[in-house]
């Protein structure tokens, strides 16, 4: 069984806006729902100003259209609905065409993982235009969400320089499913483990925990807490130090831990939850190591983020792993991907494809026209350079030049004997799933190689090196002639 299957076994075919489904009556009534179209799933700016971003959430995508079909329950409650005269919205006819309706798009994405740049097409869909449409929602809704998270947590993890990072959010999590998506997307980012019990039975990723200073109070003083979960749980002990005085709790911690080697158990660290972190844990680590503790790892919370870590790491804090839950799982700092969904082109009636543009007062929301797919240069060091191209014009020129399309002076030729692969591969075609289901393991796996490709500025905080990502050239004149013209076309 698949995840979603397994998180919802309700149809999630009305997940979309209604307003697609009242441009689908227009498509319909109109006599063009099956006029072909391709739309590209993209966004604008790297999130959190950074230099990159982690592809995530294709795997929801996946399924979500592997589950595309109204229910009897949908077409009863799409009858319902009325419009502003009290009659029903959509006509019996039109519900019978969507309650036959089957996805019959194809499908290419970048593999979740990969990292990816502005404009980049995380996901192309091509088929009828009515059926690319009811799948915008859903698509932005999976894809963003995850996208945003799996990029927060790939920055943490940098910030901890491999240091292990747990995912503790999911009390601060919105609702549910914003729980357990960002579990998964965290674990993708590089978390080594979560606290969320499902998200650890639904996706296979590690669960780690401590305990709550609630324990700690639940009892006359703190060492007796500390000696009851070491009785308790003498495999799992990670004290909480900081209920009331943290230097005295770390000295509770080492009592015990003496006594769980005495017995043949491990203490395995303890954890600091407030006050100066930096301070408090190299004062933490020296009274361990002078008890011969020297294994046990310390622990953080509280609020931490990429700033935070960067800082207590600057401050040559002990911590050795990092519990990490608010800030990672509601991307504090920007809450949403502002991936969007646009038509590049539709077929017209001689059967030809006719590229699309979205002309916008600022030059970066103006759409790209055309069927996209993104090539990545690469020399022996990593990634070299990335272009946006449009497949109807196969085959490319020779000689590669990008172009920055908010700025055309800036240009960058690329070396004939580069290598190249694109990013987006067929994984849907026809409306069957054709991409092979992949472990969480291996989609962690590749986002650490692909970061390595890159160059290590990319990573940085602040200031980010900008990673080279152009159009080709045609397409760069082809969108320059679309603009003046539809620019000529709105003035006239
Ligand atoms: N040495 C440090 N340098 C930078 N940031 C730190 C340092 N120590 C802690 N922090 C961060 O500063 C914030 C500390 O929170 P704050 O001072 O508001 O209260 P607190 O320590 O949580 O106290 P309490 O939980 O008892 O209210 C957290 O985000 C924490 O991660
Ligand atoms: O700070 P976060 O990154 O969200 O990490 C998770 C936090 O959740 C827990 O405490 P909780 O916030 O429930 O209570 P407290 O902060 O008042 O101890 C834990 O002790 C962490 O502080
Ligand atoms: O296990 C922990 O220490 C934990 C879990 C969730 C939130 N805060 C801490």
């Amino acid at each position: 069984m698949t995840t979603l299957t397994k998180i919802y076994d309700t149809s999630l075919t009305l997940l979309t806006d209604l307003y697609q489904l009242t441009m689908a009556h227009g498509y319909w009534k109109t006599g063009r729902a099956e006029q072909e179209a391709v739309f590209h799933l993209y966004f604008r700016k790297n999130p959190f100003e950074g230099g990159y971003t982690i592809a995530a959430g294709l795997e929801y995508a996946l399924e979500y259209v592997r589950r595309f079909q109204f229910s009897g329950d949908d077409i009863s409650y799409l009858a319902e609905l009325e419009g502003n005269d009290g009659r029903p919205l959509f006509s019996p006819e039109f519900l019978s065409y969507l309650n036959d309706l089957e996805i019959t798009c194809d499908l290419h994405a970048v593999p979740e993982g990969t990292v990816v740049f502005p404009h980049e097409p995380l996901v192309r869909v091509c088929g009828p235009i009515l059926q690319c449409q009811l799948l915008e929602t859903a698509l932005l809704n999976l894809i963003n969400y995850q996208t945003l998270i799996a990029t927060k947590s790939a920055r943490i993890c940098t910030a901890t320089g491999g240091d292990p990072v747990l995912e503790f959010g999911l009390r601060r999590a919105q609702g549910i499913d914003g729980g357990l998506s960002a579990s998964r997307a965290a674990y993708i980012g590089g978390c080594a483990a979560t606290s969320n019990v499902l998200a650890g039975k639904l996706f296979g990723i590690p669960v780690k925990g401590t305990h709550a200073h609630s324990w700690v109070m639940s009892f006359e003083d703190e060492l007796s807490a500390f000696e009851e979960y070491a009785e308790a749980m003498p495999n799992n002990c990670v004290f909480l130090v900081d209920t009331y005085n943290t230097l005295e709790g770390v000295r509770n911690a080492i009592r015990v831990g003496i006594q769980l080697r005495e017995a043949g158990h491990k203490m395995v660290g303890i954890r600091l939850d407030s006050g100066d972190l930096a301070y408090l844990s190299i004062e933490a680590r020296r009274l361990l190591d002078e008890a011969g503790l020297t294994e046990a790892a310390i622990v953080a919370s509280n609020d931490l983020d990429e700033a935070t870590i960067t800082s207590l790491k600057t401050q040559g804090a002990r911590i050795a792993i990092w519990g990490v839950g608010t800030r990672l799982v509601t991307a504090y700092d920007q809450p949403a991907l502002g991936g969007v969904y646009k038509l590049g082109a539709v077929r017209n009636e001689n059967n030809e494809w006719e590229p699309k543009l979205k002309l916008s007062e600022q030059a970066i929301k103006t759409s790209t026209p055309g069927i996209l797919q993104t090539r990545r240069f690469l020399n022996e060091n990593g990634a070299v350079a990335d272009m946006i191209y449009d497949e109807l014009q196969n085959p490319l020129p020779a000689g590669n030049v990008l172009i920055d399309p908010l700025d055309p002076t800036r240009r960058r030729f690329l070396d004939e004997s580069l290598q190249s692969e694109d990013l987006l591969i067929p994984v849907v075609r026809k409306g069957e799933i054709v991409h092979q289901q992949e472990s969480l393991e291996k989609i962690r796996e590749r986002a650490q190689q692909q970061l390595d490709l890159f160059h290590v500025g990319i990573q940085r905080h602040l200031e980010p090196h900008e990673y080279p990502v152009g159009l080709e050239q045609n397409l760069y004149n082809f969108k320059t002639e679309q603009i003046l013209l539809a620019r000529k076309l709105t003035q006239s």
